[in-house]
């Protein structure tokens, strides 16, 4: 922000606030608080996750008009490509570069002024003042805006549409006392990542870095920022000091000069401090401020009893249905239990009064969005897999627990007391024309991923702000391979080779994934900051071979990661499902395949045409976004799955399953109903992470976090915190089932399952609650069983 665009009171302490926001003729857009330095890549950010769902609900026909003014924010060049891709969708109007117009916003930021000025009194602190302007930005009324609209004059000429979308930043300044609380002061801190504030002693404040360490009644120490701390006395009672406050616009606006009226500058600096306004005031403190009982002593400071933290309906995404005030979000905010005062301007409701017993409110509106700071990769610390000693066991045990597997599943006793004493010879193992088949198998998968065919999609946006672009043709290659497969078994190739080959096939993808894994650890040294795996870093070299330094390593267009996840390894799974049919019909003389063969073979079938349908999804994955490419993965992708999820086909290849139809018709109910539940939550959480507003979401409660991003609290994720792992597990049952109960091997994959989606859920549950803090404790507290209703 250049200095000439802040008029500045006085330099001593304060600071500024900075809010984004958009606005059209149809509604309000959400108004941001960007919490860090405006960089291109929080620009993109905001763009692409609040400006461009908002577009999308508002217009939903396309081809609208977005207007910015030429900030360097705006202009640069990641941010300019990221429309040039989406141009299809609406197009950015240029601004003039020596417009005399001021953008729309700034009217509206005007409006804005006047009303947080006439609360001026209560805006002490940073946060305040932020809250203020978060709160009065959604309060303009609709009137203001659309006749704002419908008066400029260029509308009335024709030139401009009403289908356009202006957006801006606004700069607020506020002056405070550098040192407001001494060491051995209680006061109230914030909870980081949350609205709620509990009871801490200041420890010490550094000069340096302005943060107070302060430490919570549980012992927790951390450092706050000033606008973080609040006076016991001032939480309690909302009154104020007084303050100057100065504000610039865009970042664009520093080579136009501003020219304010006199007017202006005297309304600035007379005090508002009437009782109405006090009172007005008194409101919104009380609806924003909350103190929160403690459930025990020393109790952890989330997980404490908010009766006051909001849930929200997602409703909100129907804005035309609105009377007043249509503001696409609307500040979420805790509040006490006066609530009689604000309900009606707040539209707040007590859930009990629905009928419902959760210990929630209710509002009909979505939070004022928080921008997430984003990451930086730096040194891995946090150690996963039981740090060093444990990802050293796990290279050489898990190689070893799939040629274990193998073995036992095709062997006539599939016990696991008859594990052979004898080994098979290394001799035994190998076949360099196996290698080569299983070669030139990846080989044909690399060419069909990169045939010119189905959509190219950007990827979520990364550290430097850049997207990656994938190419989504996955189920084509599916198409394709089942053609090239059935002709092959056509003309004559007999299938059965890779039934008396498995092992040997197991160990050539082996050692290719052990060679693939070298290839990726070596080519990380070279690559940047930016392209280092949040996870991969440690600086260990077993640990980061196993997790893999690199996060999206690519060969030109080629992504070698998400290549390997999606193709080789699923199609190649059904490929040998499919030899397993045949080789079952072979040794056991029959004329069509088992029921048991049948059904393995159609679920994993519809399971994996499935996943490669919704192929783009996982370029929101945890796989995608924060694991690295290194030997977990190669293995898992190229060895891990092909050889393991097969575990029931080939087990039945030697293992005859007499299914009666009850069973049959059990295991496809048991099927269908894992399967519903993890298409729809997976699709949910997908559509939800796209577009917040989207209209079929709208009965949806979520629960705001402080980072922007809502969690979903009712439906399938209100039933369970992970129902997409549940609906997965309830498959891998009815697969397993079907091979009946005489032997624990064909429930290996299930086993796997459970064992992987307990600890990823541990994973993710603590990523959450980093990102998510207290939001994520009352999401837990909401539905407070992870994957098992009832049990776990
Ligand atoms: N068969 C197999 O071998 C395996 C299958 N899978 C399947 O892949 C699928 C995806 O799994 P995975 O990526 O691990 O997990 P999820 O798809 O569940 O993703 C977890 C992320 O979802 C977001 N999230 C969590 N709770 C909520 C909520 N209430 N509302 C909105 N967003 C929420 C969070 O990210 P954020 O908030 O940042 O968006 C969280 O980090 C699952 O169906 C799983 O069963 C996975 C692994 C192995
Ligand atoms: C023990 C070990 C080596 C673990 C490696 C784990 C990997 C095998 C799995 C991690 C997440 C996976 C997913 C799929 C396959 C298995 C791995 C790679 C997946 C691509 C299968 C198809 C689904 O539709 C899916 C896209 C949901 C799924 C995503 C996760």
């Amino acid at each position: 922000m250049a200095p000439g665009c802040t008029m500045r009171r006085r330099q001593a302490g304060g600071g500024s606030v900075m809010l984004w926001a958009m606005f059209c003729w149809e509604s309000l857009g959400p108004g941001i608080h960007v919490d860090v330095t405006l960089t291109r890549t929080t620009y993109l950010n905001i763009v692409a996750d609040q400006e461009h769902p908002f577009m999308a609900t508002v217009f939903p026909n396309g081809s609208d008009l977005f207007q910015q003014d030429n900030a360097p924010c705006h202009t640069v060049k990641v941010v300019q490509e990221w429309f040039e891709e989406h141009d299809k969708e609406f197009k950015v109007l240029t601004w003039p570069p020596i417009s005399s117009d001021l953008n729309p916003v700034e009217h509206l930021w005007d409006v804005l002024d006047k009303q947080v000025r006439s609360m001026e009194a209560s805006s002490r602190t940073l946060q305040d003042l932020k809250d203020l302007l978060l709160m009065s930005w959604c309060q303009i009324p609709r009137h203001t805006f659309r006749d704002l609209v419908e008066s400029m004059p260029q509308l009335a000429r024709g030139y401009i549409p009403f289908y356009i979308l202006w957006a801006n930043f606004l700069q607020e300044q506020v002056e405070m006392p550098v040192v407001r609380f001494q060491a051995g002061d209680t006061v109230m801190g914030r909870w980081p990542g949350s609205n709620l504030y509990y009871e801490v002693k200041v420890l010490s404040h550094s000069p340096k870095s302005q943060l107070y360490t302060v430490v919570y009644k549980d012992g927790t120490e951390l450092e706050l920022k000033d606008a973080d701390i609040k006076s016991m006395t001032g939480f309690r009672q909302g009154s104020g000091r007084s303050r100057s406050r100065s504000r610039s616009r865009s970042p664009a606006r520093t080579r136009r000069s501003r020219s304010r009226s006199p007017a202006r500058t005297s309304r600035r600096s007379s005090s508002h401090t009437t009782e109405t306004r006090r009172d007005k005031l008194k409101d919104v403190l009380e609806v924003r401020l909350t103190p929160v009982t403690r459930r025990g002593s020393g109790a952890y400071p989330g997980i404490t009893e908010h009766k006051t933290m909001p849930l929200v309906n997602n409703s909100n995404n129907e804005h035309e249905k609105k009377e007043e005030n249509d503001t696409a979000n609307k500040v979420v905010e805790v509040k006490e239990e006066t609530e009689n005062q604000v309900s009606g301007r707040y539209n707040l409701r007590r859930r009990k009064e629905q009928g419902e017993e959760r210990p929630f409110e209710l509002k009909d509106a979505e939070p004022v969005v928080f921008l997430a700071t984003p990451q930086q990769t730096s040194k891995t610390t946090d150690l996963e897999f039981g740090g060093r000693i444990g990802v050293f066991f796990l290279l050489l045990l898990l190689p070893v627990v799939v040629l274990a597997l193998l073995i036992l599943c095709g062997q006539k006793d599939s016990s696991l007391l008859s594990f052979p004493r004898m080994l098979p010879t290394l001799d035994s193992l190998w076949d360099w024309q196996v290698f080569g088949i299983t070669l030139l198998w990846l080989l044909f998968q690399a060419v069909l991923s990169l045939l010119p065919i189905g959509k190219v999609v950007n990827g979520m946006p990364l550290k430097n702000g850049k997207t990656l672009k994938y190419r989504i043709n996955g189920f084509y290659a599916l198409l394709i391979s089942a053609v090239a497969v059935g002709a092959g078994v056509y003309n004559g190739v007999d299938l059965g080779y890779i039934h008396t080959h498995f092992l040997q096939f197991y160990t050539s993808a082996l050692l290719i994934s052990i060679l693939l894994s070298i290839y990726l650890f070596v080519r990380s040294r070279w690559a940047s900051d930016d392209d280092r795996a949040p996870a991969g870093n440690s600086g260990y070299v077993i640990y980061d071979f196993f997790m893999g330094r690199e996060l999206n390593p690519r060969i030109k267009n080629f992504d070698i990661k998400f290549f390997c996840e999606m193709r080789p390894g699923l199609i190649g799974w059904l490929v040998f499902n499919f030899a397993m049919l045949l080789a079952e019909m072979k040794l056991q003389n029959l004329d069509t395949p088992s029921s048991a063969m049948l059904l393995v073979n159609g679920f994993q079938l519809f399971w994996v045409a499935d996943g490669l349908w919704h192929e783009e999804k996982l370029l929101t994955m945890m796989d995608i976004l924060h694991d690295g490419f290194g030997f977990m993965l190669a293995f898992g992708d190229l060895a891990w799955v092909p050889f393991t999820f097969t575990c029931q086909s080939y087990y039945l290849a030697s293992h005859p399953s007499d299914l009666s139809v009850f069973w049959i018709v059990a295991i496809i109910l048991m099927n269908a109903i894992g399967y519903y539940i993890f298409r729809k939550a997976n699709s949910q959480k997908f559509a939800f992470r796209r577009n917040p507003f989207d209209p079929t979401l709208s009965h949806l409660k979520t629960i705001p976090t402080a980072t922007g991003k809502s969690l979903i609290a009712s439906g399938l994720w209100g039933f369970v915190r992970h129902p997409n792992y549940l609906g997965d597990i309830l498959m891998a049952l009815a697969w397993s089932l079907t091979c009946g109960f005489n032997h624990v091997i064909p429930y290996f994959y299930l086993i796997y399952l459970i064992i992987l989606l307990v600890h990823r859920e541990a994973r993710d549950e603590h990523q959450c609650r980093k990102k998510y803090g207290l939001a994520w404790e009352k999401y837990c507290e909401a539905v407070p069983y992870r994957i098992f209703p009832g049990v776990y």
